[in-house]
């Protein structure tokens, strides 16, 4: 599904946070979007995401204006949002559950999808037992089980260390591409943009715009 973001501008009272914004995002792309803290890069994902209300202009998905949340749209953040008492099957299982897939078909998408993050072995960890690293690839194996077409990530790898952090980077450029998703990824970090985006968008500067190919070059030369 592609996004289009079409003069958006998103105030917080009297407060301009995003003003007349325009971006494109095709079908599979996956956008990074940096800047300093405070620029709107958050407001932006859950504007996307349907989740706040719009002072301007408009978001389109796949044709059709964003008036709310969609289960096409997903988001995934920097706290995992994992059920405490729920092993890491049963925190992938419980939104299939909330809409109604059967039991069968619900374990066997944890279990594949908690494989496919390499988490085979560990379905009947508690979140405790799991490192954050692991924590993330359980949250990314709920998301993905659900079968967005437009994934958001809000800095979700910010509180991991170094090594899991590019390992984590590795895995998801590797399953969104498998599964086509467009995704709009936020980080106020130089290297993970550089590391994941197609494209990188620097909001809060007057936008810039850069392609994967001339930020290579320019790191490169
Ligand atoms: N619900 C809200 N009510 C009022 N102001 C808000 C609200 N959410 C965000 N803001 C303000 O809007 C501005 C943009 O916030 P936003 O979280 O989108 O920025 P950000 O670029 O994601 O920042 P960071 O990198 O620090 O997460 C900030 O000045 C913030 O304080």
């Amino acid at each position: 599904m592609s996004v289009r973001v079409e003069g958006l501008t998103v105030r917080y009272g009297s407060a301009v946070v995003l003003q007349d914004l325009d971006l494109d995002v095709s079908t599979g792309e996956i956008l990074v979007v940096a800047g300093p803290s405070g620029c709107g890069k958050s407001t932006l994902l859950r504007a996307v995401a349907g989740l706040v209300t719009v002072a301007a202009g408009r978001i389109v998905v796949d044709g059709q204006e964003v008036r709310g949340t969609s289960r096409d749209r997903a988001m995934v953040f920097q706290d995992d949002g994992l059920l405490p008492w729920r092993t890491a099957a049963r925190n992938v299982e419980l939104p299939l559950a909330l809409r109604g897939v059967p039991r069968t078909g619900r374990r066997a998408a944890a279990r594949r999808w908690l494989d496919r993050v390499g988490l085979a072995g560990f379905e009947r960890h508690l979140p405790r037992e799991l490192s954050g690293g692991m924590r993330q690839r359980v949250q990314l194996a709920r998301t993905l089980a659900q079968r967005p077409k437009v994934v958001l990530m809000d800095e979700p790898f910010a509180a991991l260390d170094a090594q899991t952090r590019a390992d984590m980077q590795e895995l998801v450029v590797e399953v969104l591409r498998e599964a086509g998703t467009t995704t709009v990824f936020v980080t106020h970090d130089v290297d993970e943009a550089v590391r994941l985006g197609d494209r990188v968008v620097v909001l809060g500067t007057g936008e810039v715009d850069v392609r994967r190919e001339a930020i290579l070059a320019a790191v490169m030369a």
